[in-house]
């Protein structure tokens, strides 16, 4: 009856009737298969369940689902590319590092990575909804925002609505944990790093590194096994039971202190490697940071990782300049930029982001206030211990303290043997069955197998490691029979007696310009400390010119002051 009324309704002339006949009925057909499938989905919209990405970063994670999904890439019919949404779902794979390619010219590795990380990696647009099947659970994902027409908004702005059947409860469940999963899937040879949006306060998605392994971190075993030790016993189900009993807050703060480029950063990688931990990077100072966002970094960090403030003397108040205001005689200012107090407040900086205005109260809030994260283990480093607050010390903060200095002549040899381990070891490193290879010390393998040298003998190592730290150290090589006299001389010169050091950073900076080359390292070890040692007397010299000047200067102006008064006096 109805197909018959159509052509009347369409104009009703025989021709068109004709014309039409076949074509209408299939219209129709689907037009009413349409119309029921629409009060279907309609009917079975208001069973839909739905959920919104407002906790614990989701939105993050399940963009990033999104844009790695092959079947999701697929589907996707509309879609934006952003550097920002790229950056987001990027999986910085670690292994990547150490996958060969065929085609070996930065060109064609730069394209790889581009194919990879953007191309194929789509994000939705916003309020478009894009059906999905996953496992066989259909979900409507829509990407909405608060923002205003025309402008990017931030990730705290944007959010994802996911609804899916109700006929499949468990569809959305479903999908939320395995997109959860896929973004928090790490290898074991890898180490997950968080860092902080410093417009939000929220974590960016993880970049991933290959694990510090625990040998590659030359300290004496003496300080680092106990520090380890002290990690893993403060995670153990037992210890947190113990803390709870007792109603005290599970938490515990590490302070690795001491010189640049001497290892607390990488001891903190090590064992966070070591014990699987990911690590959050809090940079208090960085430009943009307020309390709010500190305190919600500390917040949202997951329990049993690993929080890392890096240098967290930048959020004390810069020490007034006592050399230039008050003419003492002990002031140092070689390094006195580095706080953010010294911003300058009036420069927009870049991206528009203000000067950090953490305060030290604001800090200490986030670390231990009623509200603070549990369950973590917090680290900080820093090179001024000296002008951190007692509160910061304070019981219950940073209990555990671990100080770094230069290195040391053993440190020094140790380093040399690291770089250019013997042949012998390669060969018998390969040979041995896979599980008896710590996974931790893989690193090392891959890099013997990369030496081209040849170390004759053990002797021969051991000779030229004594050599390169003898070098270092401006040493006769026959100091090195007597260890015990040589550290005492760490960190002087052997000729002068001045203080002479150099970090770890420095002598794997110079190792790293003769990778193959572990005779040449050995020989040069000494030219090259002689040019650093000029470089050290020459800043010293300049620091104690500069003294000089301000204690003359504070003089002149006594003495000035003094001639005042006693020419009023006088009058
Ligand atoms: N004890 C060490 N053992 C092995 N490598 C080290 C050691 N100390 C420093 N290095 C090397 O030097 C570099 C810098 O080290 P790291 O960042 O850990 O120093 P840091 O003490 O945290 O410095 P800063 O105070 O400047 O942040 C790294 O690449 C690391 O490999």
């Amino acid at each position: 009856m109805i197909p018959s009324l159509i052509p009347s309704l369409l104009g009703g002339g025989t021709l068109s009737a004709l014309s039409t006949n076949i074509k209408l009925d299939d219209i129709l057909s689907l037009a009413i298969r349409m119309a029921l499938i629409g009060l279907v989905g309609a009917a079975l919209r208001q069973w839909l369940g739905k959920f919104r990405t407002q906790l614990y970063n989701s939105f993050e994670w399940i963009m990033s689902f999104l844009a790695q999904s092959t079947e999701v890439q697929g589907q996707m019919r509309s879609f934006r590319l952003l550097t920002a949404d790229a950056r987001q779902s990027k999986r910085d794979d670690a292994n990547r590092l150490k996958r060969k390619t065929t085609d070996n010219s930065s060109l064609a590795r730069k394209d790889a990575t581009f194919v990879e990380n953007v191309i194929g990696q789509l994000s939705p647009v916003n309020e478009q909804a894009i059906y999905i099947n996953h496992k066989g659970n259909y979900l409507w994902i829509t990407r909405k925002s608060k923002g205003y027409a025309g402008l990017e908004t931030t990730d705290q702005e944007q959010h994802l609505e996911i609804q899916g059947l109700a006929i499949q409860p468990e569809g959305i469940k479903q999908f939320i944990i395995d997109a959860h999963a896929q973004y928090f899937k790490k290898t074991n040879e890898e180490i997950m790093i968080f860092n902080l949006s410093p417009y939000n306060g929220v974590w960016y998605a993880p970049i991933y590194r290959p694990c510090r392994s625990w040998s590659s971190v030359i300290l004496p075993e003496s300080q680092k096994a106990p520090l380890l030790e002290d990690v893993e016993n403060f995670l153990s189900d037992e210890e947190k039971h113990w803390y709870s009993d007792r109603g005290i807050p599970h938490r515990r703060g590490y302070l690795l202190h001491g010189k640049p480029g001497s290892g607390k950063t990488t001891l903190a990688t090590a064992i966070a490697s070591r014990l699987g931990l990911d690590i959050y990077i809090i940079n208090p100072a960085a430009r943009g940071m307020d309390d709010g966002k500190l305190n919600k970094a500390f917040r949202n960090c997951p329990p049993q990782n690993m929080i890392l403030i890096e240098d967290i003397d930048c959020v004390m108040p810069p020490r007034p300049r006592r050399g230039r205001d008050s003419g003492g005689a002990d002031a140092d200012d070689d390094d006195e930029d580095d706080f953010a107090g010294t911003q300058d407040a009036a420069d927009p900086g870049k991206f528009g982001l203000a000067r950090s205005t953490v305060t030290l109260s604001g800090l200490l809030n986030a670390i231990d206030g009623v509200s603070s994260q549990e369950d973590c283990n917090l680290f900080a480093t820093t090179n001024h211990p000296d002008r951190l607050d007692s509160a910061l010390s304070r019981p219950g903060r940073f209990d555990v303290q671990l100080s770094f200095d230069d290195a040391t002549y053993d440190q020094a040899k140790s380093l040399y043997k690291h770089f250019f381990p013997l042949s012998s070891t390669k060969s018998q490193i390969a040979t041995s069955p896979a599980e008896s290879v710590d996974s931790h010390e893989k690193d090392t393998i891959i890099l013997k197998s990369n030496s081209s040298y040849d170390m004759e003998s053990e002797d021969e190592l051991e000779r030229l490691s004594d050599e390169f730290a003898n070098g270092i150290f401006n040493l006769p090589s026959a100091w090195a029979a007597n260890t015990e006299e040589v550290d005492e001389k760490n960190h002087l010169d052997f000729e002068t007696g001045t203080e002479f050091g150099v970090s770890m950073a420095g002598l794997q900076g110079y190792l790293l310009t003769y990778k193959k080359e572990p005779r040449l390292a050995a020989r040069n070890a000494f030219e090259w400390s002689k040019g650093i040692r000029k470089q050290m007397q020459e800043k010293e010299r300049k620091k104690r010119a500069r003294r000089a000047e301000r204690i003359k200067m504070s003089n002149d102006s006594i003495a000035k002051k003094d001639g005042n008064v006693e020419a009023r006096n006088e009058v």
